[in-house]
């Protein structure tokens, strides 16, 4: 049986313009997760620079919701661009500009972005507040202590 998909709400994020000449984030297709944001200044990025970009954005993210900046895949591909502290966690209560900490992996070539270009993609998210309690004992479970590979994996490295 098809059954119609299910069309959730749209969670309103009011934005801040700090600059005129930068668009609000946007998403390029129905379904997207992220929409793209774009950059409040010209700059290049040398091999194995970083910088703290600009979106001349600020935003009020409803409680109960996280705004996460991702990369984006075509930047990374196309020049090794991509966020530093991937993904940036943008609060609830943040009121400050939102600002895109990128760093170019390139090893040999630099690479220049003008005004308006789309840097980063702004996933929203909701989010649960956790309760942190002291206990004296966790309870036991089939993973107990394995992490960090104890399942395997990576078959040509053994
Ligand atoms: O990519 C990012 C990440 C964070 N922020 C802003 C929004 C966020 O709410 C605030 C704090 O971010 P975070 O908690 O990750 O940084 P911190 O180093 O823990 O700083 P703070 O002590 O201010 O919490 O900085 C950005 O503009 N871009
Ligand atoms: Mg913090």
């Amino acid at each position: 049986m098809v059954t119609a998909p299910v069309v959730t709400a749209a969670v309103r994020i009011g934005i801040k313009r700090l600059d005129p000449a930068v668009p609000l984030p946007s998403y390029a297709h129905p379904g997207d997760a992220g929409a793209d944001l774009h950059s409040a200044e010209e700059f290049t990025l040398q091999p194995g620079e970083r910088k703290l970009v600009k979106t001349g954005l600020a935003m009020e993210i409803p409680d109960g919701y996280v705004g996460l900046v991702h990369p984006r895949s075509g930047l990374a591909a196309r020049h090794g661009v991509t966020g530093v502290n991937s993904p940036g966690t943008i609060d609830s209560g943040y009121r400050g500009e939102v600002k895109l900490n990128l760093i170019n992996l390139d090893p040999d070539h630099a690479v220049s972005f003008a005004v308006g270009d789309r840097l980063a993609q702004l996933v929203v998210q909701p989010v649960v507040r956790a309760e942190f309690t002291e206990v004296d004992q966790l309870s036991d479970t089939p993973r107990g202590h394995g992490g960090h590979g104890s399942t395997g994996g990576h078959d040509s490295l053994g």
